[in-house]
C-alpha cells in the first residue's frame, strides 16, 4: 500500500564566488544571513528579503550542498520519486552545482556514489539502477545516451494512462559507479554547449538525469520499491544585451528564455489554484503542455515528486535585476504544493522492473550496449511511481508484471503467503516466473469459471435491450467468436467511458473490467483498469474523467481513444 501526503518544493538558493565576468560587483548586493537573503535592486537603493529553506553562501562547498539533500536521496532509496533542478541566470553556477568538476564534484556524481554505496551496504535487499539522460535543445527532446549514428530526437506522448512520455527513450542499466561514470560522461560531452561573454562553457539546452532504482527484498521478491531520482540542470536566462549572442545563440537563448517563462507561468498558474484551494475543480488552466520542459516538469510541479530547487545567483551588479528575479520565482515556487506518494514497508505492487544487463560493459561500448530496451510506448508500468515526467518509464514490462496486471484485473488476489510458502527464496528470476505464472493461471480459471455466467447478465443490465448484448444470456464467453467477444466489450466500455466521465470510478471500474473478461489480452483496457485501482486506492493523485470542463482545456486522447483502440487488437486477431 501507499498513502499520499501534501509537500511543498524545497527552494535552496547558492550564490557563486565573484568572477572576472562578474564586472563590479556591490558588497552589499547579496547578503546571506542564515536562510534569508537580501538582495539590493541595480541602483542600489531598495532592498528585497527572501526567506528560503536553505541558503548556501558563496564559500559554501559541494559537499555542503550535496549534505543538505542528502535526506531526500534517501528518501528516494524508499520508493520517493524525487527532482532536484538547478535554476537561474547564466553563469550562475547551475552546471557547477549540479555537475561540477572531477576535483569538485556535483550533486549528480555525489547522488550516484551514494546510491551505489548504498547498495553495497544493503542486506536484505537487491537494488538495481538505471538511468536515461535527455537534453532539451530549442524546445526539442534528444536522447543523449544511444550511438551517434542513431537519429537522437524523440517525441513527447501522453500514454493512455495521462502520463506524458518519451517513447524510444534510452533507459541504461548501471551495475558501478564507474560504469555510469563512463556512460554518463560521454553522453555529458554531447550536450549543446557554447561559449558566450558570460560564460564560456554556456549549457545551451536543459539536461535531464533520470536515476531509476529499484529495490527487491531477497526475502520476497514480490516487494519491490521503486523510487526515481530527476536531476535537472536548466539552461540559464540570458539577457542578451550582457552574452554578445550571435544570430544562433539568440535562437536558443530565446527558445531557453520561452521555456522558463512557462515555467514561471506553470508555477503561477500552480499556486492561483492553490490560493483558490481546489486544484480539480475548476481552477486554472496550467499550462505544461505550452513547451517540452514543463511537460516533463510535470510530475516535479503540482505532480507526485518531492521537488527540490536550487536557485543559482552570480554577484556581479550587472546580474541584480536576475537575482531578483530568481529570488521570485523561489518565492512562488515554495508554495507549490506536490501531493507525494509514500511506500510503506509492506507495498509489494510489482512494476515495472529494470531491464538487465546481460553482457559486462567495456569502457569504450557504452553507447553500443543497450541492455535497456528501447520501446516505442510505455507498457504498463507502475503508475504510482513512474509519473514524473521523464516519467515516463518506457522500460519492457516483464511476464510477471502482465500476469501480476491480470490477477488485479480477474480480482484474483495471489497471496502473498501462497507464494512464500512456494519458497520462492532463492529462485532464480525465470523460476520465480513461472511459479507465479502458474498460480495465476490456476487461480484466475477459478475466477473466471465463478464469473463468465454472470457477465452477460449484468452487461444486459448496463443497457436494456441492446442488440449485442441480448438473447444469449448463458453464453459462455469462451463460446463466442472474437467479433462478438470485441463487440460486447465495446458495449461496456462505453457505458463505463459514461460513468467515468461522470466521475463514478467505481462502477466504471466494475464495468472495465467486465468488459476485460471479453478481451483478456488488451492491455490498454488493462492499464486503465490499474488505474482506476490506484486512483480509487489513493496511489495516484487524480484520475479526472475526460469531459471537457468549462474554461479550461481538456487533455485529449487517453479516455476517447480507449474503446476504440481497446478493441483493436482481438478483431485484429480474429481477421488473420
Ligand atoms: N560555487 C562555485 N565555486 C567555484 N566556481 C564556480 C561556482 N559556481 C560556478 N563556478 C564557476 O563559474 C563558471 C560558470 O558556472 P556554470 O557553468 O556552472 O554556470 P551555469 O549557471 O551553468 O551557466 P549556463 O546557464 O550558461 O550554462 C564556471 O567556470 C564554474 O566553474
Amino acid at each position: 500500500m501507499t498513502r499520499t501526503t501534501s509537500k511543498a518544493i524545497s527552494c535552496h538558493v547558492r550564490l557563486r564566488p565573484p568572477h572576472p565576468s562578474d564586472g563590479k560587483i556591490n558588497p552589499e548586493g547579496i547578503k546571506v544571513e542564515g536562510n534569508n537573503i537580501v538582495a539590493l535592486n541595480k541602483e542600489g537603493d531598495k532592498k528585497y528579503h527572501f526567506e528560503l529553506d536553505r541558503c548556501h553562501s558563496a564559500s559554501s562547498t559541494q559537499e555542503e550542498v550535496f549534505d543538505s539533500l542528502r535526506p531526500m536521496i534517501e528518501q528516494a532509496l524508499s520508493g520517493q520519486n524525487t527532482t532536484i533542478f538547478t535554476y537561474g541566470v547564466t553563469g550562475s553556477g547551475k552546471t557547477h552545482t549540479m555537475q561540477g568538476s572531477a576535483l569538485d564534484p556535483g550533486i549528480i556524481p555525489r547522488t550516484v556514489q551514494a546510491i551505489f554505496q548504498s547498495r553495497s551496504e544493503m542486506r536484505s535487499s537487491t537494488l538495481r539502477i538505471a538511468f536515461s539522460y535527455v537534453e532539451i535543445l530549442k524546445d526539442e527532446v534528444y536522447d543523449l545516451l544511444g550511438d551517434r549514428s542513431e537519429p537522437r530526437k524523440r517525441d513527447i506522448r501522453m500514454s493512455s494512462e495521462g502520463h506524458n512520455i518519451i517513447p524510444d527513450l534510452i533507459i541504461q542499466p548501471s551495475n558501478s559507479v564507474q560504469e555510469f561514470s563512463e556512460i554518463y560522461n560521454a553522453a555529458a560531452k554531447t550536450r549543446k554547449t557554447a561559449s558566450t561573454k558570460l560564460n564560456s562553457s554556456s549549457s545551451r539546452s536543459h539536461a535531464i538525469l533520470t536515476l531509476y532504482l529499484e529495490a527487491r527484498d531477497d526475502a520476497n521478491p514480490l516487494q519491490v520499491k521503486y523510487g526515481k531520482i530527476c536531476l535537472i540542470d536548466l539552461a540559464g536566462s540570458e539577457n542578451n544585451n550582457h552574452t554578445g549572442n550571435d544570430k544562433e545563440r539568440m535562437r536558443e537563448s530565446s527558445a531557453i528564455n520561452t521555456s522558463l517563462t512557462i515555467l514561471g507561468k506553470v508555477v503561477d498558474a500552480l499556486n492561483m489554484n492553490a490560493e483558490k484551494g481546489n486544484t480539480d475543480k475548476g481552477g486554472v488552466f496550467v499550462p505544461y503542455r505550452e513547451s517540452k520542459l514543463t511537460r516533463l516538469l510535470q510530475d516535479a510541479l503540482g505532480g507526485t515528486s518531492q521537488g527540490l530547487l536550487i536557485c543559482c545567483l552570480a554577484p556581479g551588479e550587472k546580474f541584480a535585476r536576475d537575482t531578483i528575479n530568481t529570488l521570485q520565482f523561489a518565492k512562488k515556487s515554495k508554495s507549490v504544493e506536490n501531493r507525494l506518494t509514500i511506500p510503506d514497508n509492506n507495498s509489494r505492487r510489482v512494476s515495472v522492473p529494470l531491464p538487465r544487463v546481460t553482457k559486462p560493459l567495456s569502457s569504450n561500448a557504452s553507447f553500443k550496449i543497450h541492455a535497456g530496451p528501447r520501446q516505442s510506448a510505455p507498457t504498463g508500468g507502475r503508475m504510482a511511481l513512474s509519473s514524473l515526467s521523464t516519467n515516463t518509464r518506457p522500460m519492457r514490462v516483464t511476464n510477471v508484471k502482465k500476469r501480476l496486471d491480470k490477477e488485479n484485473i480477474a480480482g484474483v488476489a495471489v497471496k502473498q503467503e501462497t507464494v512464500q510458502e512456494m519458497g520462492i527464496k532463492g529462485m532464480t528470476d525465470e523460476q520465480l516466473d513461472q511459479r507465479i505464472q502458474k498460480i495465476v493461471a490456476q487461480q484466475m480459471e477459478r475466477e473466471k469459471e465463478k464469473s463468465n455466467a454472470s457477465i452477460v447478465v449484468q452487461a444486459e443490465e448496463i443497457k436494456p435491450g441492446a442488440s449485442t448484448l441480448s438473447g444469449d444470456n448463458n453464453t459462455s464467453i469462451y463460446a463466442l467468436s472474437p467479433e462478438e467477444r470485441d463487440t460486447r466489450a465495446r458495449v461496456i466500455v462505453s457505458h463505463a467511458r459514461k460513468l467515468h466521465q461522470n466521475g463514478d470510478l467505481q462502477q466504471a471500474l466494475s464495468l472495465y473490467r467486465k468488459a476485460y473478461e471479453y478481451v483478456p489480452s488488451n492491455k490498454k483496457l488493462s492499464i486503465r483498469i490499474t488505474e482506476i485501482e490506484l486512483s480509487l486506492e489513493g496511489i495516484l493523485p487524480t484520475l479526472q474523467h475526460d469531459a471537457p470542463r468549462s474554461g479550461m482545456k481538456r487533455s485529449h486522447g487517453h479516455l476517447d481513444n480507449l474503446a476504440e483502440v481497446s478493441m483493436e487488437s482481438p478483431l485484429k486477431r480474429g481477421r488473420s
